[in-house]
């Protein structure tokens, strides 16, 4: 398919040179990607790189400062409401209206949502083994984001975008929601934004990933490509003195007096900017990574 015949949904997270800063604190700096339909998205990034940020513009609560934002083809500090209902949104995990019941819950949502999936619902409440009638306030945290999840299932968004989504969840709860977001996606070419601690969980989940890093361009790829590009050496060379750079994208001095060492680069590129410094790679050796490790190596620890 050509550029112009592509409608909104065949993109429906565009962000094109955005700036955004609290105050003098810039936030995010010429910042760009796009996300395809039914595709799932991880958003990742350590703490207070401007992840809920990033989503509070895509939601059109925060405006650019300068670039754009589009969403489903809509400005997103300017989304029409029938943009609005084609996306679900989890978003600090709470329902607003905690002085509903269960049923109360889905009476008041369904109308909102012509595509409203009673059963969805009605399967994920089942679970729960509470009457229809419990009150939201008088649920567990785990309990609440179970009915919000629920709910935004049973809407049956386009684009669902889901901003930490495990708060209080139990693993097995936590696994359940994952293999329904999964079908969703699959089975209905829909297409998922999500940002999660967890990153056990997204390995199982995204196809593609983002990973926001302060004061870098941001990554963005397939995670398949990220985890065969992205790697991790061992060095035993306890008097170097190691820097980042060159092909060396982060070092890291570990508790036995090694070195990790991460880059986008083979063992020979690695070894050729260690031989430049002055260090000696005869001991250098590729260690397998999970995406944690990944994750910390590619943003660096504390
Ligand atoms: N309303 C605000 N006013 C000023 N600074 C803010 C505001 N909201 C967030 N920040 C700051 O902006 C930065 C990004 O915050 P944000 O919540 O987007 O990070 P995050 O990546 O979602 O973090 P976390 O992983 O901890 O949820 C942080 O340094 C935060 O302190």
């Amino acid at each position: 398919m050509s550029r112009t015949d592509e409608g909104p949904l065949d993109r429906p997270i565009v962000v094109e040179n955005l700036r955004y800063a609290y105050g003098g604190r810039v936030i995010h700096d010429g910042l760009s990607f796009s996300v395809e339909r039914g595709r799932i998205v991880g958003l990742l990034g350590k703490n207070g790189v401007g992840k809920t940020t990033l989503i509070k513009l895509l939601m059109g609560f925060l405006a650019p400062l300068s670039g754009a934002c589009r969403v489903l083809g809509e400005p997103s500090h300017a989304l029409p409401a029938q943009a609005k209902r084609r996306i679900g949104l989890v978003f600090e995990g709470h329902l607003a209206y905690d002085f509903l019941s269960i049923e109360a819950t889905e009476r008041f949502l369904s109308p909102w949502y012509p595509r409203w999936r009673r059963e969805v619902f009605h399967d994920f409440m089942d679970r729960l083994g509470l009457p229809p009638q419990h009150l939201i306030r008088n649920m567990s945290e785990g309990q609440r984001s179970q009915v919000v999840l629920a709910a935004v299932l049973a809407q049956d968004p386009d684009l669902l975008i889901l901003d930490d989504y495990t708060m209080g969840l139990d693993a097995g709860y936590r696994r359940l929601f994952l293999d329904h977001l999964v079908h969703h996606a699959r089975a209905g070419n829909k297409t998922v934004f999500v940002t999660s601690h967890v990153v056990q969980d997204m390995e199982r989940l995204v196809d593609d990933v983002i990973l926001l890093r302060r004061g870098s361009p941001a990554y963005l790829g397939p995670l398949n490509h990220f985890m065969r590009d992205f790697r991790r050496f061992r060095l035993v060379a306890p008097d170097a003195d190691l820097r980042a750079g060159g092909t060396l994208h982060t070092v890291e001095r570990e508790a036995d007096g090694t070195w990790s060492i991460y880059a986008f680069h083979s063992a020979e590129a690695v070894g050729a900017t260690l031989r430049g410094a002055g260090i000696d790679p005869a001991h250098l050796s590729e260690v397998p990574m999970t995406l944690e490790d990944a994750f910390v190596g590619y943003t660096g620890s504390y």
